[in-house]
């Protein structure tokens, strides 16, 4: 019997038995419940205990497959309905048509191919070749540990695809659907990698809450971004999905010579469910990974098995000056301090109306 929201291997096993059809014929994101009949239901089964049940007798999660660009079937949990799961790809996706119009980047020396035909062209990490790979960090531990090794990218997408052993969506009662661990990771490792559409650049009309900035060529990465210490509470990366209601938000400044943005919008993976806290365990940072650079998702301090994931969007997403409101409920949250002036000058309002009143002479 397996233990409810912990979906270790034998019972994943079982459940794949059980299946009518075969894992390879599932179309995408069809909610596991379409295709599962009733009977592997009952309460004593293994799916059961998948499908925990509240107070209230209802189902708080869901499960259902999904197919990734690698082909592999993985199974992922929500409560939400089968519209809000979108389509995932566990890689970057670009067209390179997109490009033809874009300039030269000013950060690429002279003689790079442009414009690029290939992921290599396009991320290829220029000038970060002496920095650390980040591939012996590499939570599975399933790329190998020695650091004068050369990864790849493809080893990396491969080393990584079975996040699902280590990590799991769950719907949250305010924030959408987040990412929870399933096992504890110490700081500095490396849990993932934001993938999605490789776009030139973000204007007005192209914006979501799922961009990302990577920088092209040169060596970009600043050291105090790699080096901060980010168990400050209101540690912030520049790679911050950006706002529409953000006043700095880099989607209509970015120069397609300097940056890409990545998309996750509708192709991406895992990562993009990574909820915002104030108070976060993981940040963004620019890595490589042989010579192909990525955004990769750090942890910050050590993390417990089953707690929410999360990193800190910035100010620029949550901040004083934004009109979103943060529901990460940390003690510093930065809009509960907004919320909390707003209490303070109501109660002087209140202060000041009954002072009135004390002094108002009573009606003849
Ligand atoms: C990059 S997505 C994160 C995944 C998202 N929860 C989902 O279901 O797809 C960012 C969006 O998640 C929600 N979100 C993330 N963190 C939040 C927070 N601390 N408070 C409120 N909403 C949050 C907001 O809707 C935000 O625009």
């Amino acid at each position: 019997m397996c233990a409810p929201s912990i979906l270790n291997r034998s019972c994943l096993a079982r459940l794949t038995r059980n299946l009518p059809l075969s894992p390879r014929s599932i179309p995408y994101c069809v909610p596991y419940t379409q295709f599962l009949p009733l009977h592997y239901l009952h309460p004593a089964s293994c799916v059961q205990s998948l499908l925990p049940i509240d107070r209230a007798g209802w189902r708080k999660y869901e499960y259902f497959w999904y197919t990734s660009s690698d082909g592999v079937h993985r199974l992922a949990t929500s409560s939400g309905s089968l519209n809000e799961i979108p389509q995932q790809i566990n890689d970057y996706v670009f067209n390179t048509s997109n490009f033809v119009d874009a300039d030269y980047p000013s950060t690429f020396p002279k003689d790079r191919v442009w414009p690029p035909k290939n992921l290599q062209d396009l991320l290829c990490a220029i000038g970060t070749e002496g920095k650390d790979c980040v591939g012996g960090r590499c939570f599975t531990r399933a790329i190998c540990n020695d650091p004068c090794c050369r990864h790849t990218f493809e080893a990396w997408k491969h080393a990584t695809q079975d996040w699902q052993d280590h990590f799991e969506l769950r719907k949250t009662d305010d924030r959408g659907i987040g990412v929870y661990t399933k096992r504890a990771f110490k700081k500095k490792d490396v849990l993932g990698w934001y993938a999605g559409e490789l776009v030139v650049s973000a204007g007005d009309d192209y914006n979501n809450d799922y961009l990302m900035e990577v920088p092209i060529g040169g060596d970009p990465i600043p050291e105090s971004l790699n080096d901060s210490d980010s168990d400050n509470d209101y540690n912030q990366t520049e790679l911050l999905p950006p706002s529409p209601s953000s006043p700095s938000s880099s989607t209509t400044s970015v120069s397609a010579g300097e940056s890409v943005m990545i998309d996750a919008s509708r192709k991406g993976n895992w990562t993009r469910f990574i909820n915002h806290s104030c108070k976060a365990h993981c940040d963004y940072r620019v890595c490589r990974v042989g010579n192909i650079r990525m955004i990769v998702v750090e942890a910050v301090k050590d993390i417990p098995p089953g707690v929410e994931l999360t990193v800190n969007y910035g100010l620029d997403y949550y901040g004083p000056n934004t009109t979103k409101i943060c529901h990460c409920g940390a003690r510093k949250c930065v809009s509960r301090s907004r919320t909390n002036k707003r209490k303070e000058l109501s109660n002087t309002e209140k202060t000041r109306v009954k002072k009135c009143r004390r002094l108002t002479p009573p009606l003849e």
